[in-house]
């Protein structure tokens, strides 16, 4: 029974009846009960209303025949229906079929035309006939009613399971209930109770890992709160510590307020003793000055070359020493004191170490560059263009780093747009012309006219050789002498004049760079493997300065010679005595530079009005107007840092403290027209 069917029989009230056979429809006119009742119109059953179903008066009338009478079967319809087809019945017999109609009008000829006699059997035969029928009916409507009776109890019975059917399917899931209704089979019912009972069970696991995850969150959530908690206590901790670092930072900006406060006052007062310092700077020059030139002109600056890096390598390699001498520097503020430890003798012959002090007006440790020289000499070099004979010459032994403080390092290349000041490897020579070109410049403005021309000489075995010129220089490679010029040295009042020689005009600092190179390039041709001629030769640069102010009518006419000696090492520490060429060069160096030496002690008794030998060599000869009392002379004296070297060291610094201790008298400007 479907879900619908059940609905409906709640609506009809009907439906609730099981099912049976349709009844039987009523049997026909010309059917063999139907022809055994009487045929005349005017017979009627007793009650219409009374007729039993077709079926049941076809099985009445078979069961008056002798036939067997089936079991009553339950009515399928309401007993209204049923009256309502007997009623129906009723009238149909009432109303029989043509054929029928003919049989009973059959009957009625017969009656009408058989006689009286037989009719009057008939008629009690069919009396007769009519009362069994109509005890058949009563049998037939009594067992209707039994039968109607046990069908009400039936369906009472019938109603009440599907009642409980509906209890039971209203407890199934709709959609087994929908598959019962459907007619779906046991089989197939067990299946999907299975598969229900499964999913039920997966819903349950399902629910069972829900809730495990839940009960989990629930834990993660609570240790998130404790962790926020913890956190939050942290935090409180924090900006307690926060605001007591607050309130350190505002005292701190306080004493930084204030210490701002004291160093703006100690700014201001380092600025006023700066400025007094200053004031005393530009006052002890003065003094200084003064003092020189009491002392007469000539001073003597030295300088301590650093360790090389080829030293430094042989020092490691050879021994644990640095092979550095001990030399010290007894006052870095001053810079004008150097001490030597070297080994002596004591007064009773036995050796001992001994301090060797010498003082002079400036001592540059091997940390000075370049830069920290010139600026000692650079007023010196100025003076030239006040119209003061200037000459520096670099004294010391080979190797000792005259010719880079002089010229430059080994590495440095002029080109013409060469700013020397810039260059940290420049030495005094370039700085000094770029300096004398750009004071040119400046005193144009003043009215003064600078003319500028210069040549370049060297000296070796104590002639003259123009490295400006074209020929051959003396004792060159070539070992010839044939192109070889000999120079004379003339002076004239404040002037010197070397013969044969070329001189050129100078428009430019980068003109006397590129004069520079060519000399020095002349030089190293000119070397050979036993001559190292730097060292064996002095180089002198002559710059002629001529100047001429129209607006005052002053003029001036001066040179600063810059030299670079020969290698102030006696014969012996050179090796000289092995070798000819060698000695005759060290013969001629140590002649010079003695005789250097004699000038100079000469110039400091020429109070006196002694002699000056000028004429001795041609180096002090050359330099006689750069040497003598009127002009400006500084010797800056090269030092080796090495432990080698210390005997020459010593030479050498005794030499330059005598020359230090010499006064030359007082420097005085030349006259264009002197
Ligand atoms: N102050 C210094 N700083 C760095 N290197 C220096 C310094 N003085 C000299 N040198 C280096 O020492 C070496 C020798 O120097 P330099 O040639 O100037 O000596 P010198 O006295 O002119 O020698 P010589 O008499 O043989 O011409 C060079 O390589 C030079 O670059």
């Amino acid at each position: 029974m479907s879900s619908s069917d059940v609905d409906a029989g709640r609506s009809s009230g009907q439906s609730r009846l099981p099912r049976g056979p349709k009844p039987t429809a009523l049997p026909r006119a010309g059917e063999p009960s139907v022809k055994r009742i009487p045929s005349t119109s005017n017979v009627r059953p007793p009650s219409a209303t009374r007729v039993p179903s077709s079926t049941t008066a076809r099985r009445g009338a078979t069961s008056a025949m002798g036939r067997d009478v089936p079991a009553p079967s339950l009515p399928r319809q309401p007993l209204s229906v049923i009256n309502a087809r007997q009623a129906s019945v009723g009238r149909k017999v009432s109303g029989m079929s043509p054929k029928g109609k003919v049989a009973v009008n059959v009957g009625r000829r017969g009656v009408t035309g058989g006689g009286r006699r037989a009719s009057g059997g008939r008629m009690s035969a069919l009396e007769n006939q009519f009362t069994t029928m109509k005890d058949l009916f009563e049998r037939e409507r009594q067992n209707t009613a039994e039968l109607l009776a046990r069908e009400q109890a039936e369906r009472a019975r019938q109603e009440d399971k599907v009642k409980a059917l509906e209890a039971q399917q209203a407890k199934l899931p709709q959609g087994v209930r929908s598959l019962a209704a459907d007619g779906v089979g046991a089989e197939e019912l067990e299946k999907l109770k299975a598969k229900h009972a499964k999913q039920v069970r997966q819903l349950e696991e399902a629910l069972e890992r829900e809730q495990e995850s839940l009960s989990r969150h629930k834990r993660y959530l609570s240790e998130r709160d404790d962790a926020r908690d913890t956190l939050e206590s942290e935090c409180k901790a924090l900006e307690s510590k926060l605001s007591a670092k607050d309130r350190q930072l505002q005292s701190q900006q306080q004493d930084i307020a204030r210490l701002e406060e004291e160093a703006v006052q100690l700014r201001s007062s380092t600025a006023r003793i700066e400025e007094e310092l200053r004031a005393a700077e530009t006052l002890r020059r003065k003094l200084h000055n003064e003092v020189q030139e009491l002392r007469g002109n000539i001073r003597v600056f030295a300088r301590v070359r650093p360790q090389l890096p080829r030293e430094r390598e042989m020092s490691s390699s050879s021994s644990s020493s640095s092979g550095l001498a001990s030399i010290h520097f007894p006052d870095p503020r001053e810079a004008a004191s150097i001490e030597l430890l070297a080994a002596g003798e004591s007064a009773v012959g036995t050796a001992t170490m001994k301090t060797h002090a010498f003082r002079f007006d400036r001592v540059f440790q091997p940390s000075a560059t370049q830069s920290d020289v010139f600026e000692e000499v650079a007023h010196l070099t100025q003076s030239v263009l006040d119209g003061y004979n200037t000459c520096i010459f670099a004294y010391g032994q080979t190797g000792s780093g005259k010719t880079h403080s002089l010229e430059g390092s080994a590495n440095l290349h002029l080109g013409a747009a060469a700013v020397p000041t810039q260059d940290p490897e420049a030495g005094l020579i370039p700085r000094a012309v770029q300096m004398l070109w750009s004071t040119a410049e400046h005193l144009r403005a003043k009215g003064w006219r600078y003319e500028f021309e210069g040549q370049m000489l060297e000296i070796y075995n104590d002639e003259i050789n123009d490295l400006l010129g074209k020929h051959e220089l003396s004792g060159s490679s070539s070992g010839s002498n044939r192109n070889e010029m000999k120079h004379e040295i003339k002076h004239e009042k404040m002037r010197t004049f070397v013969s044969d020689t070329i001189v050129v005009p100078l428009e430019s600092p980068s003109q006397v760079f590129t004069l520079l190179a060519k000399a020095k390039s002349r030089r190293q041709t000119a070397a050979t493997l036993m001559n190292e001629r730097s060292s064996r030769s002095h180089c002198v640069f002559i710059l002629r300065v001529k100047g001429a102010n129209a607006l005052t009518g002053e003029s001036c006419d001066a040179t600063l010679s810059l030299v670079d000696l020969a290698g102030s090492e006696r014969v012996n520490a050179s090796g000289a005595d092995k070798d000819p060429v060698r000695f005759t060069e060290t013969k001629s160096i140590n002649k010079s530079l003695s005789s250097l030496n004699d000038v100079i002690t000469a110039l400091g008794n020429a109070k006196t009005g002694g002699h000056v030998p000028y004429r001795n060599s041609t180096l002090t000869w050359l330099l006689k107007n750069s040497l003598g009392g009127n002009s400006k002379t500084l010797m800056l004296l090269a030092i080796s840092p090495m432990a080698e070297h210390l005997n020459e060291t010593i030479n050498s610094l005794r030499f330059a403290s005598k020359v230090n201790s010499t006064v030359i008298g007082t420097a005085r400007r030349v006259r264009a027209s002197e």
